[in-house]
């Protein structure tokens, strides 16, 4: 398996492959979530990058980009074992310079939920992945449903940009008891993990209820009752396209969670 630690490098073997090209972007401290995208980047074509970068342009000051777990070693030996051809592990310095040409995700989409509590966050992760696609090139890129906003505005830059690139849409993996896996589960202590559960458990039950309940204002307040967490972002009802919606649409509906669990902040979602 090779490691590339530059664009230069990772663009020079880019240029040696000769046959489709499976991309899996992550920031590391790789989990099931993340070997279930490798697992079907590795099925679906003829070799495997995967990226491995914690980049600071989507984290917001005081967020938590100097604690986010960096765990290169392990993460080597987990792609080694997946089969994944090169990992690509750039740094800031020779991913950015000073005074960029910029990308700003769109005014309404990129600004409400995840956009509205972390304003600018997804500029960052838009520009970030639009070089990643220019370094890779890859055919189809491989992202979880369980950022789902970062998979719809993904999608429309593709569309925006004239990206030929496929993206695939990955089911959220889950520990056996629901929880979404998350690297980020690591700074929960076990009470706090107990809580977190009732995340995906509201959303369970929000599943089970729009089958005979339309009124998203009534499955939100059933939802209230079983939520455990310390602050509530946001609980949001949406299409596919990230307009808000008051009345569930089988088959065109995905409802969200942003919480604090002590001072962890989780999401999660699920699809209709
Ligand atoms: N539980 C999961 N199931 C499927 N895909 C996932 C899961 N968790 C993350 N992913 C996907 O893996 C890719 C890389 O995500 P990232 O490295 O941010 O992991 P993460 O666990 O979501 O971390 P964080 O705690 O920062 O949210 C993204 O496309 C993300 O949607
Ligand atoms: C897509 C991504 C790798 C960009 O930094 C990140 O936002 C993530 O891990 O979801
Ligand atoms: N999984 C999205 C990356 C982030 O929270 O910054």
């Amino acid at each position: 398996m090779k490691i590339l630690n530059s664009p230069a490098k990772a663009s020079e073997y880019r240029k040696s492959l000769k046959g489709s090209v499976g991309f899996v972007p992550t920031m590391g401290a790789l989990h099931e979530g993340h070997l279930s995208l490798i697992k079907k980047a590795k099925s679906e074509n003829d070799f495997v990058i995967v990226s491995i970068f914690v980049n600071p342009t989507q984290f917001l000051p005081g967020e938590d980009f100097n604690k986010y777990p960096r765990r290169l070693e392990a993460d080597f030996e987990i792609c080694k074992r997946a089969g994944v051809d090169a990992v690509f592990t750039p740094t800031p310095e020779n991913m950015y310079s000073e005074d960029e040409i910029l990308i700003k995700a769109p005014k309404v989409k990129g600004y409400i939920l995840e956009g509205f509590f972390r304003p600018g966050h997804f500029d960052g992760v838009l520009q970030v992945v639009n070089k990643l696609f220019n370094i890779i090139r890859p055919t189809r890129a491989y992202f979880g449903k369980k950022d789902a906003q970062q998979l719809y505005l993904i999608k429309q830059m593709v569309k925006n940009f004239f990206f030929d690139i496929e993206i695939i849409e990955c089911d959220t993996v889950r520990e056996k008891d629901g929880l979404a896996l998350s690297s980020r589960n690591i700074y929960l202590s076990e009470i706090e993990r107990n809580r977190a559960l009732s995340i995906s458990k509201a959303l369970k039950r929000a599943a089970k209820l729009s089958a005979s309940i339309k009124d998203t204002e009534k499955i939100k307040e059933e939802m209230l009752k079983i939520l455990d967490v310390d602050e509530m972002q946001y609980i949001a009802f949406v299409d596919r396209d990230f307009n808000y919606i008051k009345e569930i649409i089988p088959g065109n509906t995905i409802i969200l969670i942003a919480a604090k669990v002590g001072e962890t902040r989780l999401i999660d979602n699920i699809f209709i």
